[in-house]
């Protein structure tokens, strides 16, 4: 029975499927009537007529974004296309029931964009808009090296035509700004170095890996006022393509970093790049053979980059101009071992070959090339300051001169966070007394505050930085007794030298004090001549005597 009426069901599902599908086959047999009848009986005229009325009152506006662009044999996949990828990112994983997933070059996202003939929308500032995926397969065939076959895709935007206006100038900029952001987002992000220049002129004049540093301005321990300063003039810098437009400067900004090694120099370098994800361009003056070269270099960089120079005052001899005098106390003032390095580190550079010049550096950082690409900041870095040359380094080339000093209590405490993730411990106020007294680089109250097997834990490691503290806090007073020492003996040596150089001043004194006395006998008339002449005598006797003795004694010497 229940058999019996699945059946019965079954034959009425068909029969209406049936149905569908007669009425289906009338419908279109119907409309290939009307069309033929349209095409044979309406003149071209008319039908010409029919499409200008309908193209009149059709309300839509249609524009196509091709993916490749160019002649048959070459061919690029244009920038808008890229662009609208990106921005409809979002929209699309939201909206359509068919993705594509892609990876896009240079970052690590995965992109979805809608698959051919899907639609998606959009809204903005109030005014809705539609994007659809499509599709073109030409008819005849088409020879590319760089286009995947006879696809010929491109995204179509269909608006209504009162918004024409609003949709091409103030839409499609969004759209366009706002994938090229995303893009620069998600990128995977360079550090490049210059290759020597002698590798070959053909090769790309910077060779790259992936940027990978871990700094944050986080990790980047200083006085918490100023490290807030150089962010906000970092974002600011970032944000200020406008402004730098109105005020008729490039978009670039130069940063001079300098400190003794192991303040966090190039620590900065890679926050900063981090902070504004930016790529890096670490440019080694030393294998630029000229100043044409150093141009070609800058203009081979891309916007959106910080450009380094470490150690400026080793890259080159930039400190010709300097007056030699007030350089040489200076110098004198620096420790010996640091002056040994820094000769050794100028005797090297000056070996290489390179011819660039300090006038041609001055154009890298502020000629008229300079400007090309934009938002761009220059970085250099030095441990000796005050040997860089004043034109160098003033304000407009170098924008922001900062110095990253010594670890002192506060910039102890947050590494002693980082590092351990302590906020307070009993030797604190000690390790804060030593670090007032002892000069000791962040690099160096890290490295004792790193944990290096899983048996140190923070008390450990708050202990082994007191220990080395004191250790420095002892050495530095051994130094400077024993620097005292080596004073006195200079001095000693210095006041023996002095009286060894001069026997004949004391032989010359004495016929200076005989002269004296000659002319103390003319003063006293009054005293009768025999007195005088005998007063005379004696105390010629008595210089005598001791120029005498004077000369003994050198002789013995
Ligand atoms: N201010 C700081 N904050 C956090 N870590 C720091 C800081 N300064 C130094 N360090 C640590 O010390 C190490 C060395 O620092 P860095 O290389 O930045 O010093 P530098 O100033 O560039 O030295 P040099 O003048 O020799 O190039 C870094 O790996 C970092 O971990
Ligand atoms: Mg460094």
């Amino acid at each position: 029975m229940a058999i019996s009426i699945i059946q019965a069901v079954n034959k009425l599902k068909t029969m209406k499927q049936r149905e569908k599908c007669g009425n289906l086959g009338f419908i279109l047999a119907a409309l290939m009537f009307v069309w033929t009848t349209y095409k044979s009986f309406f003149p071209s005229q008319i039908r010409i007529f029919l499409n200008m009325i309908h193209r009149y009152t059709y309300p839509y506006v249609h524009i196509s974004f091709p993916e490749y662009q160019g002649d048959g044999f070459y061919q690029y996949k244009t920038l808008a296309y890229k662009a609208i990828e990106r921005y409809l990112h979002k929209k699309s994983s939201d909206q359509a029931r068919f993705l594509k997933a892609g990876h896009a070059p240079d970052s690590d996202t995965i992109v979805l964009s809608i698959e051919e003939n899907e639609e998606v929308s959009d809204e903005f500032q109030g005014i809705k808009v539609r994007w659809a995926s499509r599709q073109l397969t030409p008819k005849g065939q088409s020879i590319s090296l760089y286009t995947r076959g006879d696809e010929k895709r491109y995204f179509r935007l269909t608006f209504y035509k009162k918004h024409r206006e609003f949709v091409t100038n103030v839409y499609l900029k969004h759209v366009l700004e706002e994938g090229k952001q995303i893009a620069v987002r998600e990128r995977r992000r360079k550090l490049y170095t210059n290759r020597k220049s002698d590798v070959g002129n053909r090769t790309p004049m910077w060779s790259q890996v992936r940027f990978e540093h871990p700094a944050t301005f986080d990790t980047l321990v200083m006085e918490p006022k100023k490290k807030k300063e150089i962010m906000d003039d970092l974002i600011n810098f970032s944000k200020a393509k406008e402004y730098y437009a109105k005020i008729g400067k490039a978009w670039k900004r130069g940063y001079l970093l300098y400190g003794p090694p192991g303040t966090g120099k190039s620590t900065m370098i890679a926050a900063m790049a981090n902070l504004l994800n930016y790529d890096v361009y670490d440019l080694e003056l030393t294998s630029v053979k000229d100043n044409s070269e150093l141009r070609k270099l800058l203009i081979d960089t891309s916007g959106r980059s910080i450009i380094v120079i470490e150690d400026i005052d080793c890259s080159l001899d930039l400190t010709g101009q300097r007056d030699q005098r007030n350089t040489k106390t200076k110098e004198d003032k620096k420790d010996p071992v640091e002056k040994i390095i820094k000769t050794k580190k100028v005797e090297d550079n000056n070996k290489s070959s390179s011819q660039v010049t300090l006038s041609g550096l001055l154009n890298f950082i502020d000629g008229l090339w300079s400007a090309c690409g934009g938002e761009r900041l220059i970085v250099f870095t030095t441990n000796y300051v005050e040997d860089l040359d004043p034109a160098l380094i003033r304000r407009g080339r170098m924008d922001k001169h900062i110095e990253l000093s010594y670890c002192r209590f506060e910039a102890f405490k947050d590494l002693a966070k980082i590092y351990l993730n302590i906020e307070s411990h009993e030797l604190f106020d000690k390790v804060g007394k030593l670090l007032e007294e002892i000069e000791m680089t962040p690099a160096d109250v890290a490295e004792n505050l790193m944990p290096k097997s899983t048996e140190e834990d923070a008390d450990f490691c708050v202990k082994r930085l007191v220990n080395a503290l004191e250790q420095a806090k002892e050495e530095a007073r051994l130094k400077a007794e024993e620097e005292e020492r080596l004073k006195a003996e200079k001095e000693e040596k210095k006041k023996q030298k002095q009286k060894q150089d001069s026997p004949g001043s004391e032989v010359k004194g004495t016929e200076t004090v005989a002269a004296d006395q000659e002319k103390e006998n003319d003063d006293h008339e009054v005293k009768s001549g025999e007195t005088v002449a005998n007063e005379a005598k004696e105390n010629t006797h008595s210089v005598v005597d001791s120029a005498e003795t004077v000369t003994d004694e050198v002789k013995e010497n």
